[in-house]
């Protein structure tokens, strides 16, 4: 099935558009979390396994998407992929939809080798070999059609997804994507390239394989786009730790409660943090990861369209 079929699907058999992000950062696991393990490189992967695949445990059976931050695994090097690798794995073995998010890009050349490594195949011995099996991956439009079309090409041949940068949700977005030139600032250009790079692309549930990824810290340019492109998927970044609330969501969801993915990564993986989870439940950090996304689910569903997503 296609990506963007799978990813309707899921949102709506989970009723939610929660994406869950993993970016697991040492310092912030629960207290003795990293105790339990060697104090070495090797033994600092592990915990970011450990941990992670434990996340993937308590919220698979809520959300429909899970993205993992390449760099906080990338930190640790080749111990590191590998428990990336790992990961990706275990959520590939529960029911959710996994992004790997290294906003990937270079010449065109390049951008096929990253394309492949991603989302194709490649060859080992007599056969071809997935290395990765992430279902969607992130990238950077920076470098123009050639760098993204074997991105598009391979997605579509093994029916995978790709979100390209549009508008991100940090403080310095504005400087080179509000420049303006030939009449419209320099957002609304690749997102009018999005389209032209998706054309034909789209799956039966009516969006297309090429997603963009707009940040909840810009509501009205979020407001914008959504006209703009209709029949593709939004990934969401910015809810939660970046400041955005369900309310500047809201303009990002088509009429049915689709086409928005809400990103949350440190509010969720470090859910235990929060003083009134503390409160209530103590050491037990995996149910404040669960309690976060619930209440992020009840947040989007008052909030914005996505409450058209539950069972009535
Ligand atoms: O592509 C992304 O996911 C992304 C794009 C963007 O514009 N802003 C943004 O925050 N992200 C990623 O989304 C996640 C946000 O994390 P939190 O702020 O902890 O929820 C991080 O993994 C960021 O790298």
């Amino acid at each position: 099935m296609e990506f963007a079929d799978r990813v309707v699907q899921a949102v709506r058999r989970k009723g939610n558009p929660v994406v869950v992000g993993i970016d697991p950062r040492p310092e912030e696991l629960p207290t003795g979390f990293l105790d339990r393990f060697p104090g070495t490189r090797t033994g600092v992967a592990d915990a970011l396994r450990t941990f992670g695949c434990e996340i993937v445990d308590v919220v698979a059976p809520l959300a429909p998407l899970i993205k993992f931050q390449s760099a906080f695994y990338e930190a640790y090097g080749p111990e590191g992929l590998g428990a990336l690798h790992a990961t990706v794995e275990h959520a590939r073995e529960r029911d959710v939809l996994v992004i790997f998010d290294g906003k990937r890009n270079d010449i065109g050349s390049t951008a096929d080798a990253y394309a492949r490594a991603y989302l194709g195949k490649e060859p080992v011995g007599g056969s071809f070999e997935p290395s990765w099996h992430a279902d969607a991956m992130t990238i950077n439009p920076y470098l123009g059609s050639d760098g993204v079309d074997p991105f598009v090409k391979i997605a579509a041949r093994e029916h995978k997804g790709v979100f390209v940068l549009v508008r991100t949700s940090n403080a310095s977005a504005r400087e080179f994507q509000d420049l303006v030139c030939d009449g419209l600032p320099v957002y609304r250009h690749v997102a009018n390239r999005l389209k032209a790079w998706g054309k034909g692309r789209d799956g039966k549930e009516g969006y297309n394989l090429l997603g963009a990824v707009v940040g909840a810290t810009y509501p009205s340019e979020l407001a914008e786009l959504r006209e703009a492109l209709p029949g593709v998927l939004f990934l969401v970044p910015g809810y939660g730790a970046q400041g955005g609330e369900a309310k500047d969501i809201a303009a990002g969801f088509d009429a049915n409660g689709q086409g928005a993915l809400v990103n949350n990564s440190r509010g969720v993986t470090f859910a235990y943090k929060k003083p009134t989870f503390r409160d209530r439940f103590g050491t037990d950090w995996q149910r404040a990861v669960e309690q976060a996304v619930l209440d992020m689910i009840d947040d989007l569903a008052q909030n914005t369209p996505a409450g058209k997503l539950r069972p009535a």
